[in-house]
């Protein structure tokens, strides 16, 4: 692979090989923040590293002072579409290869356990050199099986660094040593002592079986931990598979050419067939369809688009051709938006896991002067050589913190990867943990818990004779605005207008109107303040309402309504179950937003707050001890989404959302809010499980390995069992 120079100060990302435990990561870590120039996290679950350099420091000087450490470092080709074929490939042969040496270390071990055993109960099959057989028995193991172990030891020693292989390889060759050296001079143990003594008795046990045993418990743990980091991996490779490869696009001249996906430039015009993919983001110019976004945002009935429409990249056309002009492409599509959210979420590290990394990293020196101290304590007590080498032996094994360095990455990559399945996207690790604490649910209510596809119920007027009138100057002005009330009073004018007449001045009231000047005439558009004027007709209690002026006075007022989403009443009784408060939060009058409350039955709703009164309201429950999530779309709520402990943004898509929101939650369904607190809960619940775990094992089993509580054979099973256990608790989040 060619290493091309970056352009800018740009984040690069690298492929990590030879990483075998949190401490591998945080060495390399460290080694690369010191190179002037360099800004560099490392991920040990995702095996890349993301490396800011400055424009002079080319790439390649990564890769040396990877290599240097002992590790392998590739420069990645990601795709436009996000995925990164390297990294997929090498995942593949990483655990086709660990799977290999377990295969063949497992088959071996049975024997080995075997044969003491039967010669223990059979005495007649008992035969002088069978301590050879063990032996020959062991040696691929313990060699071939065992290399990527002592690969990595030797590695780091050569640069005076440790790690986990360190210990494990230290103690499969004191092991075979030790063994070795028994068989050599005759200090075998007798058979016929019961099969126990075998392994239990420390007067010259063969520990051939420890270090076998040893290294098949570890595979097995990176067995199935690079397992899961392949399948959590994988839900990041289909999002990016969704890709589409190549493209129809439309030339002038009427006629169809395929062109590679990549190729397609904004404004160019496409071509989506029944069945096809949207190749890129863009806006629907004719044709109708239905449109599968299940793939993107887990919803599962199909949308209806048309003319006008926008269409996502990715999604499947089902029923009919649309002709949509690409309006975002390569990396500046929603797919790779969220595919960036996802890799992001899963490198965020939590702040406990730094202080596991630093640990890890002077852990290893520390176990090996204890297992030291251990054999000198043993000794200096009169234990026996058995008991001096069999104590020794089994704190350097138990004590490898590999469980500690999973527990917080491997619960990021399951559960976004899931998460990313359902269309909820958590942005970083601090969002779990605030989720767990979130007591109190705020909602937007226009297009948040309503459609916000606005429409005009009435309109009622002044006087009789100047409806036209009316409608035409306020469609005018309303024709700048991009408000969801603005979009229904423009569309109720253009039904019995053609034409709007230029409009000056116009002028934004945020959360009040809008006003321009129309044909001389000052065109105000306002929610009322005060009563109504005498000739309105008493409101729907639902509607929302807007006073159009001209010139200072009062010619209409407008009533609105809006859809409440069939799935805010659900979503709401969820949360309420689950003891949280809930409360809508809106603009709009008194009245209206009461019966929006009512009908999806929050327990609070605050209205006829303008937009800075949101962040205030927001701050206001914070500081009576709430801790508050606020559930906004992202359009006009982007301060509030950010003044909220927890910001989550429903039905996806503005880049405002992307940066005030915490969760992204990509399905135009509420009930991906009780779906995303949940997941993050499990989250969260699952990471202090697995770092309590881990820790509590590494504190009580050293001890108790130094007693000689515990033989060492049971310590290597018990030092794999626990990487097991968090791997597997973290896998559990995806059901
Ligand atoms: N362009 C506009 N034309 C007419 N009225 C408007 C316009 N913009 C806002 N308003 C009025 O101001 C009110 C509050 O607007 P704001 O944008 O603060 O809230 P919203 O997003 O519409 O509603 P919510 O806060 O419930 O989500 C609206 O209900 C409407 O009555």
């Amino acid at each position: 692979m060619t290493v091309a120079a970056p352009r800018e100060d740009q984040a690069e990302d690298f492929l990590l090989t030879g990483m075998t435990c949190a401490a591998c990561a945080s060495r390399i870590e460290r080694r690369l923040n010191k190179v002037d120039g360099v800004i560099a996290q490392v991920n040990y679950a995702t095996e890349r590293a993301t490396v800011t350099l400055r424009p002079d420091v080319e790439r390649s000087t990564v890769v040396e002072v990877v290599a240097k450490l002992g590790y392998g470092a590739t420069p990645l080709s990601v795709r436009d579409d996000g995925s990164v074929p390297e990294a997929e490939a090498a995942r593949d042969d990483r655990v086709a290869d660990l799977w290999r040496r377990l295969v063949v270390a497992a088959v071996l071990f049975i024997p080995m356990v075997d044969l003491p055993l039967v010669l223990s109960v059979l005495p007649e099959a008992r035969f002088p050199g069978w301590a050879w057989v063990v032996a020959a028995l062991a040696a691929p193991v313990v060699v071939w099986s065992a290399w990527p172990l002592h690969r990595a030891a030797f590695i780091n020693a050569r640069h005076g660094a440790s790690s986990m292989d360190t210990l494990i390889s230290l103690g499969i060759i004191a092991a075979t040593v030790w063994s070795l050296g028994s068989i050599l001079t005759g200090h075998l143990p007798d058979p016929s002592a019961g099969a126990l003594s075998v392994f239990l008795d420390p007067v010259g046990p063969l520990y051939l079986e420890v270090a076998a045993a040893v290294t098949t418990f570890v595979l097995a743990g990176r067995y199935v931990e690079a397992r899961a980091k392949r399948s959590a991996g994988d839900a990041l490779a289909s999002l990016a598979a969704l890709a589409a490869r190549d493209v129809a696009v439309l030339l002038p001249d009427g006629t169809e050419a395929r062109i590679p996906a990549s190729a397609l430039a904004v404004g160019t015009r496409f071509v989506v067939r029944p069945g096809e993919k949207v190749a890129t983001d863009g806006t629907v110019e004719s044709g109708a369809s239905a449109v599968d976004r299940s793939m993107l945002t887990g919803e599962t009935v199909p949308v209806e688009v048309a003319a006008g429409d926008t269409v996502t990249g990715g999604t499947v056309a089902v029923s009919g051709r649309l002709v949509v002009t690409a309006t975002a492409v390569g990396g500046a599509t929603q797919l790779a938006g969220m595919i960036r959210l996802v890799e992001s979420a899963q490198a965020s590290k939590a702040s406990v896991q730094r202080l596991v990394d630093r640990i890890s990293s002077v852990f290893v020196p520390i176990v090996i002067a204890l297992s030291v101290l251990t054999a000198l304590g043993w000794w200096a007590v009169g234990g026996t050589a058995g008991d001096v080498f069999s104590a020794a032996l089994a704190v350097l094994v138990i004590a490898c913190p590999c469980a500690l360095g999973l527990a917080t990455p491997t619960a990021m990559l399951v559960a976004s990867g899931r998460g990313a399945r359902e269309g909820i996207f958590l942005k970083s690790h601090q969002a779990l943990e605030t989720s767990r604490v979130v007591d109190t649910v705020v909602f937007d209510k226009t297009g948040t818990v309503t459609t916000g596809a606005m429409s005009v119920r009435a309109v009622h007027l002044a006087s009789l004779d100047s409806r036209r009138r009316v409608l035409t100057l306020a469609g005018a002005v309303e024709d700048a605005s991009e408000h969801a009330v603005a979009r229904a009073i423009v569309a109720c004018a253009r039904a019995e207008a053609d034409e709007f007449p230029a409009v000056e001045g116009f002028g934004a009231l945020p959360g009040l109107g809008a006003r321009g000047v129309v044909d001389g005439v000052e065109v105000r558009l306002e929610k009322p303040l005060r009563d109504l004027p005498a000739w309105a007709p008493e409101p729907a209690a639902d509607s929302t309402l807007v006073v159009v002026s001209l010139d200072g006075d009062p010619a209409a007022v407008y009533e609105l309504a809006d859809e409440v989403k069939p799935s805010a009443a659900p979503a709401i009784a969820r949360l309420r179950a689950a003891g949280l408060r809930t409360v809508l939060l809106s603009g709009d009058r008194a009245e209206a937003a009461s019966a929006v409350g009512a009908a999806v039955g929050v327990d609070e709703v605050i209205a006829d707050v303008l937009p800075a009164g949101k962040v205030e309201a927001l701050e206001a429950l914070r500081s009576g001890g709430r801790r508050v999530a606020m559930v906004g779309d992202g359009i006009n709520d982007g301060p509030a989404l950010a003044a909220a402990d927890l910001g989550l943004a429903v039905g996806a898509g503005t880049d405002v959302a992307l940066d005030a929101a915490d969760v992204i939650l990509v399905r135009d369904d509420l009930n991906a809010v009780p779906d995303a607190l949940d997941l993050a809960k499990r989250t969260a619940t699952t990471i202090r499980r697995n770092l309590v775990w881990a820790f509590g094992y590494n504190v009580a089993a050293i001890p108790l390995a130094a007693l000689g509580l515990l033989s060492p054979l049971i310590a290597g099973l018990t030092m794999a069992l626990s990487s097991v256990l968090v791997v597997s608790s973290s896998v559990r989040l995806r059901n």
